[in-house]
C-alpha cells in the first residue's frame, strides 16, 4: 500500500479573479513533517484550508488516504487542524474546553480521549485551570490538544508559534517532534524559517500562491552546503592534479569546464597556487556558502534570524 497520505493535483483557489493558490502539485507521505514556508499572504492558509476540507478548490483535486475526497468527505475527519489561534472559552478550564469539543464530535468515552490528549500535550496538571490564566504557549498546546481529539492521522498546524516567547516555541517544537515520533504525519506552515528549519523533513516553498520548490531536508542542506566552485579550460586535465596533490575526493563535475569541490579541507588559495604551478588556467574560482536564510530569502523574500541545524 502506498505511503502517500495526501496528494494534491493542480490545486487552485481563486478569490476575486486572483489566484490565492495556483496549480499546486505535491504529495505528503506518512511520517513527514511537511513544512510549508512562505511570507505573509503567500497562500499557505488557503492551501491548508483546502486540504482540511474547510474551503472548496476552484480547480484541481485532493486525494486523501488514496481516495478521491470529492466522493467521501469522512476522510477529512482523519485530519486534525489548528489554524492560527485556537478558539477557546477563557472562563472554562482546559478540560471543559476539550469536553465541549468531544461532545460536539459525539466521542464515546470522552474522559479517556481527553486525558490522552492532555497527556500528549503535557497539560494534565493544568487541566482544571481556567484558560484565561493560561500562558500563550499553554493556549497553543490546548489548541493542539483540541486538534488531536478525534485521534487524527494527520495534524495541520498553521502559524502555530505566532506570538510565543522563545521557551514556548521550544515547547511546541518538542511537542511536534514527539507527536511525529509516535506516528503522526504533520503539516506545518510558517513564515518563520527558524521554526521549520529545525523540524521539517520536507519543505514546500510557496510564493504568490505558487509552489516554487519541494525538497527534502537533505536536499536543502546540500543546496546550502559549503563548496568551492571552479571553472577552468578543461576539467579533465585539472581533476587528476587536484586529486593527486590536494586529495580532492568529493566533487561534482558540472560540465566540461566546471566542478564543485565539497572537501572542506581544500582552500581556494591552495587550488590557485597548485593550478598556476601546473600552468592550468582558472576562469573563475569562488567559495560558496549559502545559508538557509539566504536560500529562502532569495526565493520568497522570507526573512528570519538565527537559523541553526541542531
Ligand atoms: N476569503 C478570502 N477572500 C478573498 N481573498 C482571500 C481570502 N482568503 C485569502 N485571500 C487572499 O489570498 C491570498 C493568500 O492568503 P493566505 O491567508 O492564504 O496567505 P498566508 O500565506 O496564509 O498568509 P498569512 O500568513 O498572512 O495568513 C492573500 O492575498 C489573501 O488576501
Amino acid at each position: 500500500m502506498s505511503d502517500i497520505l495526501i496528494q494534491v493535483n493542480q490545486l487552485t483557489k481563486t478569490y476575486n479573479n486572483k489566484n490565492s493558490v495556483s496549480d499546486a502539485n505535491f504529495s505528503i507521505r506518512k511520517g513527514d513533517i511537511f513544512g510549508l514556508i512562505g511570507k505573509n499572504g503567500a497562500g499557505k492558509s488557503t492551501l491548508l484550508k483546502m486540504i482540511a476540507g474547510f474551503i472548496h478548490p476552484t480547480a484541481g483535486d485532493i486525494r486523501l488516504f488514496n481516495h478521491d475526497v470529492d466522493s467521501n468527505h469522512t476522510y477529512f475527519e482523519r485530519i486534525g487542524v489548528l489554524i492560527e489561534q485556537p478558539g477557546l472559552y477563557p472562563y472554562y478550564s482546559g478540560y471543559r474546553n476539550l469536553e465541549l469539543i468531544a461532545i460536539s464530535y459525539g466521542l464515546k468515552d470522552k474522559e479517556t480521549h481527553i486525558n490522552k490528549v492532555l497527556s500528549q500535550v503535557g497539560l494534565e496538571k493544568d487541566k482544571d485551570v481556567k484558560v484565561k490564566n493560561y500562558s500563550m504557549g499553554m493556549k497553543q498546546r490546548l489548541g493542539i490538544a483540541l486538534a488531536l481529539l478525534g485521534n487524527p492521522d494527520i495534524l495541520i498546524l498553521d502559524e502555530s508559534i505566532n506570538g510565543l516567547d522563545p521557551e514556548g516555541i521550544v515547547d511546541i517544537r518538542h511537542l511536534i517532534m514527539e507527536l511525529n515520533k509516535s506516528g503522526m504525519t504533520i503539516i506545518i506552515a510558517s513564515h518563520i524559517l527558524e521554526e521549520l528549519s529545525k523540524i521539517a523533513t520536507r519543505y514546500a516553498v510557496i510564493n504568490q500562491g505558487e509552489i516554487l520548490e519541494i525538497l527534502s531536508r537533505d536536499e536543502l542542506l546540500e543546496t546550502c552546503e559549503e563548496r568551492i566552485e571552479l571553472e577552468v579550460d578543461d576539467i579533465k586535465q585539472v581533476l587528476p592534479v587536484l586529486e593527486q596533490y590536494l586529495d580532492v575526493q568529493t566533487y561534482k563535475v558540472m560540465d566540461s569546464k566546471s566542478v564543485h569541490i565539497f572537501d572542506t579541507h581544500v582552500e581556494v588559495q591552495q587550488v590557485i597556487k597548485l593550478l598556476s604551478k601546473n600552468e592550468l588556467s582558472i576562469h573563475s574560482i569562488t567559495k560558496h556558502k549559502q545559508s538557509l536564510e539566504q536560500y529562502f530569502l532569495e526565493r520568497t523574500g522570507v526573512e528570519s534570524v538565527g537559523v541553526s541545524n541542531d
